[in-house]
């Protein structure tokens, strides 16, 4: 299996569990890896036979930028299913980071991996 990649792809959206995190805007950081076969596009040389990052960051950021979800978990949940089933993604691992949510540290969030 060959892996289409999306590196630190970063949306501003509302999320958050606390009354603040309501009323702002925090930055969120998403790393994707999609399984996928890339000898069909780079026989042809097209992008209609491969999966198009630019397609799959686009429809992310759209969806992250209206999402208002508390947990990271959830738009973790949300973004993969989003991957998956628009653009036929039968595997992925996705990491996605709340930069500067815990004081003291660079970064946290979620991974998880879906699909065989
Ligand atoms: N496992 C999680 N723990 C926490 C989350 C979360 O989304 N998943 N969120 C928060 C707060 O919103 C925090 O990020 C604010 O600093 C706390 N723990």
């Amino acid at each position: 299996m060959d892996i289409v990649f999306i590196e630190d792809l970063t949306i501003e959206t509302v999320i958050g569990i606390y009354d603040w995190e309501r009323k702002i805007r925090q930055k969120v950081v998403f790393n994707i890896e999609m399984g996928t076969d890339i000898q069909a596009a780079a026989k042809s040389d097209t992008i209609d036979n491969t999966l198009d990052y630019k397609a799959v960051a686009k429809r992310i950021i759209s969806f992250v930028e209206g999402s208002e979800f508390q947990l990271v978990e959830t738009m973790a949940e949300r973004v993969a299913e989003i991957i998956q089933q628009e653009f036929s993604v039968p595997w992925l691992k996705l990491k996605l980071s709340k930069p500067g949510a815990v004081r003291g540290s660079k970064a946290v969030g979620v991974m998880i991996q879906r699909g065989g």
